[in-house]
């Protein structure tokens, strides 16, 4: 359903550097109907090949197919009606802000020009199918973090796609939220035949789903096999450091009352600029972000806490400070 054939894609950099390789010889065929998950670290090409499975970059040599269509030779029209046939669920859910659940399942379709009646349908159905059928008159804003991936899903499904990419899709939810995300995820794939390719940096979310994965590093697949048969035999040292995070996760379970509390206080004038790469520094290392207390005023300022396991949080808190330019203050808040 998704091949990849010798892939390779370089940016172009500033004159007098060399390019940057992001993909390297890229071999990836995913059946009709797998869980293929992709996993690697930071800058190992994974968000690169996902980009070339949608068509949003286009490989400097090799082929990409989705369900037989040379997505590498299309032009933009082209590319617009392919991508109806892929579903798209991000880390940060990208929801319209302006718009109900309901109205944030229903924009696609809208886009497409289905007519209203069949909106209707589809939409009830769809917020059936994800357990949010409770929730259609409430906006984001008043949604946790697993119903904001929910209405993302039921949205990602609503052109009824042939394959569902999930990029870091479950990486800024806590571990019982993940797990219910990926139970929903299965179940989908199981009733309707969906082709599931999943980037991830979590081994235990590839175990959790995933039939077969391949491992990147530096642009190349490093290796590529059934999930059970890499768990049991790494080959690469990469890749036996993945597995090891994943038992190690197994054997040191967070227990509620081994959590910890940070707030961070800065001025609304930085909140905006702030906030993005706090929201990520959070996400990567499993941390929670609250807003405590903000107060829109000229000189006001915004309070956040961050909550989670004790280290993890304070790690958060302290790169955030040494790399936040804008003045920023501090303190814990206890368990
Ligand atoms: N538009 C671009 N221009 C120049 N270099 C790029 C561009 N996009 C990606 N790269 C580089 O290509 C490499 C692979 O990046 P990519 O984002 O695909 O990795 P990744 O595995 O998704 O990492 P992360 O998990 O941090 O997003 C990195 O070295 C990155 O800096």
């Amino acid at each position: 359903m998704i091949q990849l054939k010798e892939v390779s894609k370089q940016f172009p950099v500033k004159r007098g550097n060399q390019p940057v390789t992001a993909l390297s010889g890229v071999n990836i065929d995913v059946q009709q109907g797998e869980i293929f998950g992709i996993i690697g670290r930071s800058g190992a090409g994974k968000s690169t090949l996902l980009r070339m499975v949608n068509g949003l970059e286009k490989p400097t040599s090799g082929e990409v197919y989705v369900d037989g269509q040379a997505i590498h030779h299309l032009n933009e029209k082209e590319l617009r009606q392919a991508r109806l046939q892929m579903g798209m669920i991000f880390q940060h859910f990208n929801l319209l802000w302006s718009r109900t659940v309901w109205g944030n399942v229903a924009f696609p379709l809208e886009v497409a020009g289905i007519p209203k009646d069949e909106i209707e349908e589809r939409v009830k159905r769809l917020l059936d199918r994800v357990g949010l059928k409770e929730r259609a008159t409430a906006y984001p804003s008043q949604l946790s973090g697993g119903q904001k991936q929910r209405v993302g899903i039921a949205r990602a499904l609503a052109n009824d796609p042939k394959v569902l990419l999930c990029d870091e899709a479950t990486s800024a939810l806590d571990p019982e939220t993940t797990a219910s995300i990926l139970q929903l995820l299965r179940e989908i794939n199981r009733d309707t035949g969906i082709t599931l390719l999943l980037i991830t940096h979590e081994m235990s979310v590839v175990r959790a789903i995933c039939q077969r994965v391949a491992v990147m590093d530096g642009g190349s697949v490093i290796e590529l096999g059934e999930v059970e048969e890499i768990f049991q035999r790494p080959r690469h040292e990469v890749t036996a450091q993945f597995v090891k995070q994943t038992l190690l996760e197994g054997a040191e379970q967070p227990q509620a009352d081994a959590e910890t509390s940070v707030w961070l206080q800065f001025s609304v004038d930085d909140w905006r600029e702030l906030l993005p790469h706090l929201q990520k520094e959070a996400a990567t290392n499993g941390v929670r972000i609250h807003l405590v207390a903000g107060e829109l005023t000229v000189d006001g300022a915004v309070t956040v806490s961050l909550e989670g396991e004790p280290s993890t949080v304070e790690k958060v808190a302290i790169r955030f400070r040494e790399r936040s330019e804008k003045e920023v203050t501090a303190g814990v808040s206890g368990s």
